[in-house]
């Protein structure tokens, strides 16, 4: 029995604020609390369509493949913008898996083989609906096809890095990477690397 069993939330009202690249919209919610009081509440949603991302590795070279572009908003922030950070990409209407391969091919050149869906995981679920699918794969250099670097006409320009596994878990250490779900992979893969072969 948790404290949430009577609380529940109804949508009053959404009003759409930009429909632009994403939507976002403002919505009044009903909330009745857990001691059963209702509160008329306000919160803005940005409307994020699902990804998904790889770790991709090589057992042989115990290394990692990653990508490393510019992102906007951690400059923004005042954060260095070239970020470096697992290959990902929106699903744009295909099955995770698939759209997974497709981006792993775009971004790296890498053609993946077997690949082991993991979890998945809201990144920044108080705001953004954005639900990231993580998934890994072994790879090695004859996998590599093509020389990756992301879609011309999209304006891609993506550098592709393949680094030891250990340096990778110490890039987080000393702030050189700190995308959310390229730390989650680099975990998940030194917890469970025995089954990466
Ligand atoms: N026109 C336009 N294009 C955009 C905009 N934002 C992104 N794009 C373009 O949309 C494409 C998205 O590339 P993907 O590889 O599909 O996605 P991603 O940017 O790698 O996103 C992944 O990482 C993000 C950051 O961690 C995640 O937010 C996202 O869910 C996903 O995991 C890129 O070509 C990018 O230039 C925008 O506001 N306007
Ligand atoms: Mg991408």
């Amino acid at each position: 029995m948790t404290k949430f069993e009577k609380a529940k939330a109804e949508i009053v009202s959404e009003k759409t604020l930009a429909d632009q690249w994403t939507r976002l919209s403002s919505f009044d919610l009903d909330y009745t609390d857990s001691r059963g009081e209702k509160h008329r509440l306000k919160r803005e949603v940005y409307h994020r369509t699902p990804a998904a991302c790889i770790l991709l590795y090589d057992p042989k070279r115990e290394t990692v493949v990653l990508v490393r572009q510019f992102r906007l908003p951690a400059q923004l922030v005042g954060e260095p913008a070239w970020m470096i950070e697992v290959p990902a990409g929106l699903l744009d209407g295909d099955d995770p898996e698939a759209a997974i391969r497709r981006e792993a091919m775009e971004e790296t050149g890498f053609r993946v083989r077997d690949v082991r869906f993991l979890f998945k995981a809201m990144t920044s679920p108080g705001a953004i609906t954005e639900i990231i699918h993580f998934f890994a794969a072994v790879i090695d250099t004859s996998d590599r096809v093509a020389d990756g670097g992301g879609l011309a006409e999209e304006h891609e320009d993506i550098e592709v890095l393949e680094v030891r596994l250990a340096e990778a878990m110490a890039m987080i250490e000393s702030g050189d990477i700190y995308d959310a779900k390229t730390i989650m992979l680099l975990q998940w893969a030194t917890l469970n690397v025995a089954t990466l072969r």
